[in-house]
């Protein structure tokens, strides 16, 4: 079995400051978050659809995207637009609004297409509602505890893990040593951007990677081939070392 190497949280800030450097990578955020939130919506659309053809009652094609006030977030409003084209029904909940680029053009994107933007109030029957929950609550910059009111998504999260697909980091866990309460957040997927980091070594569900866009080469990333136009591509659960 072909073995995936995890990265630090440091190396995960590293490759971004060196993507985004004007002299080194070229890239600016919105494009890599745009990638990055297509790879998350291709893999979301996939598990949807497995799903719809093996359980009834949730074939309504509701997916709640959880959005946290970082880059994570940003990632889960990209991925909510390309569910919406993609035929799906997306209702984002962004608890603490971020008056910024680009989080405050992709608000203004998601209320053109007719996207809800759901309030905590809402939180518990939109959960039970969606056939997929997307958590883009917190990804490798999250630290310390869980500080209110994400502490509410967290424990809400927890109910629905069953059909949770965590980008990046399942929110609340330590980036490097994973969840660390016995009882914590699991969710059954997850996909890591670029690469998986450290604390997805714990991890036990179905584990995809996406985020297609760093050289290879120079950063000296560990990443299983992308076929054709995929933008994501799901790895063996004990693969990552
Ligand atoms: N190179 C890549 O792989 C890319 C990664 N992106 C995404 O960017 C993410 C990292 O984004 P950011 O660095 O903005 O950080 P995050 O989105 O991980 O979170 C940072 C935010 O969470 C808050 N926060 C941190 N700890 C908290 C706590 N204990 N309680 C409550 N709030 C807390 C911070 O105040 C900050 O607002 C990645 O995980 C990934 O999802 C993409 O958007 C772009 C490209
Ligand atoms: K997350």
């Amino acid at each position: 079995m072909s073995t995936v190497r995890a990265i630090t949280a440091e190396a995960a800030a590293r490759v971004d400051v060196h993507l985004m450097d004007p002299e080194k990578g070229g890239f600016k955020l919105e494009q890599l978050m745009e990638l990055a939130g297509l790879s998350v919506a291709e893999t979301a659309f996939q598990l949807v659809h497995e799903r719809a053809t093996v359980e009834t009652g949730s074939r309504s094609g509701v997916v709640a995207v959880l959005c946290g006030p970082g880059n994570n977030g940003g990632d889960g409003l990209v991925a909510a637009r390309h569910l919406t084209h993609f035929g799906l029904k997306p209702v984002v909940l962004v608890p603490k609004r971020v008056e910024r680029e680009p989080f405050v053009g992709l608000m203004t994107q998601l209320r053109m297409l007719g996207v809800p933007s759901a309030t905590l109030d809402d939180m518990d029957l939109i959960l039970s509602d969606a056939v997929l929950v997307v958590d883009a609550v917190f990804g490798f910059s999250f630290k310390g505890q869980v500080r209110a009111p994400f502490d509410r998504v967290i424990k809400a999260l927890k109910s629905h893990e069953h059909k949770t697909l965590s980008v990046d980091v399942p929110s609340g866990w330590d980036v490097e040593k994973g969840s660390t309460t016995a009882d914590g957040f699991s969710p059954f997927a997850l996909i890591s951007l670029t690469a998986p980091k450290i604390c997805s070594r714990q991890f036990k569900g179905r584990h995809f990677i996406g985020g297609r866009f760093v050289p290879l080469d120079e950063f000296n990333i560990d990443v299983p081939m992308y076929a054709g136009t995929q933008q994501s591509v799901e790895i063996a659960n004990d693969s990552v070392v």
